[in-house]
């Protein structure tokens, strides 16, 4: 698996209430990468992270996933490549509140009519500790609760990367600190490219590459 972004850039509005949320991002992410993205708000990041995983499209540049660029195919494409190939994890969490635990987490295979891996499923419920809450309506979940709910969607086509959107910025310090060390657990284990939105810098101490946003401008930190 290789993302590569090539000058994005997105743009918003014309003339004088023209935005540039993002000024030609260059970044390449590869299968066993872990990173993390900093920066004040505003500064873009999450346009980034919408244009890289295909919720959004970019005004200039490309991305490319396995080298075909992802904002050129049709619209089924690019919703089978999301579903397939990505996981995302958001702040809000986004489940469903009339579906149960377990099928919020089984949305992205019913969406591509398939058919669930009982085994892995279980495993997933065992290692996010959901065992005795599928049944389980959200809004009868603990916040944390709902991340592993979330989290266990994200994973449960398989994907080859997870997207976290700021994944512990509703959280306890507690809650936010297991969310954290499951995405990486899952990361290292269980091999899944890793990209994470935060606000915390021991979060994104934690990467192995890191970059800062200002004013839609991407840069890598250095390593000393
Ligand atoms: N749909 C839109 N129309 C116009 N401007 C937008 C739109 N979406 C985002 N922007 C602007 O683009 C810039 C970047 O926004 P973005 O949400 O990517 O920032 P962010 O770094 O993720 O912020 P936060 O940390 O607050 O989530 C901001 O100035 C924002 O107001």
């Amino acid at each position: 698996m290789e993302i590569c972004v090539n000058g994005v850039s997105k743009i918003y509005g014309k003339g004088e209430s023209q935005i540039i949320a993002l000024d030609q991002a260059d970044m390449v992410i590869g299968e066993t990468d872990f990173l993390s993205i900093m920066g004040p708000s505003g500064s873009g990041k999450s346009t980034l992270l919408h244009i890289i995983s295909g919720l959004d499209t970019p005004t200039r540049g490309t991305v490319t996933y396995n080298g075909r660029n992802i904002h050129r195919g049709s619209d089924k494409e690019l919703s089978a490549l999301r579903r397939q190939k990505v996981g995302f994890v958001f702040q809000q969490f986004h489940l469903l509140p009339v579906l149960t635990v377990r099928e919020n987490i089984l949305m992205p295979l019913l969406l591509d009519r398939r058919k669930p891996d009982e085994e892995y499923l279980s495993f997933l419920m065992e290692i996010l500790g959901l065992k005795n809450r599928l049944d389980h309506l959200p809004g009868q979940l603990s916040g944390g609760q709902k991340q592993r709910a979330a989290i266990a969607r994200a994973l449960s086509a398989k994907p080859e990367i997870i997207f976290a959107d700021e994944p512990t910025g509703n959280l306890d310090s507690r809650n936010g600190k297991e969310v954290m060390e499951l995405l990486l657990a899952i990361h290292r284990e269980m091999k899944k490219a890793l990209v994470i939105i935060t606000h915390d810098p021991r979060i994104a101490e934690q990467a192995g590459r890191q970059f800062v946003m200002a004013d839609g401008i991407l840069r890598e930190v250095e390593r000393l």
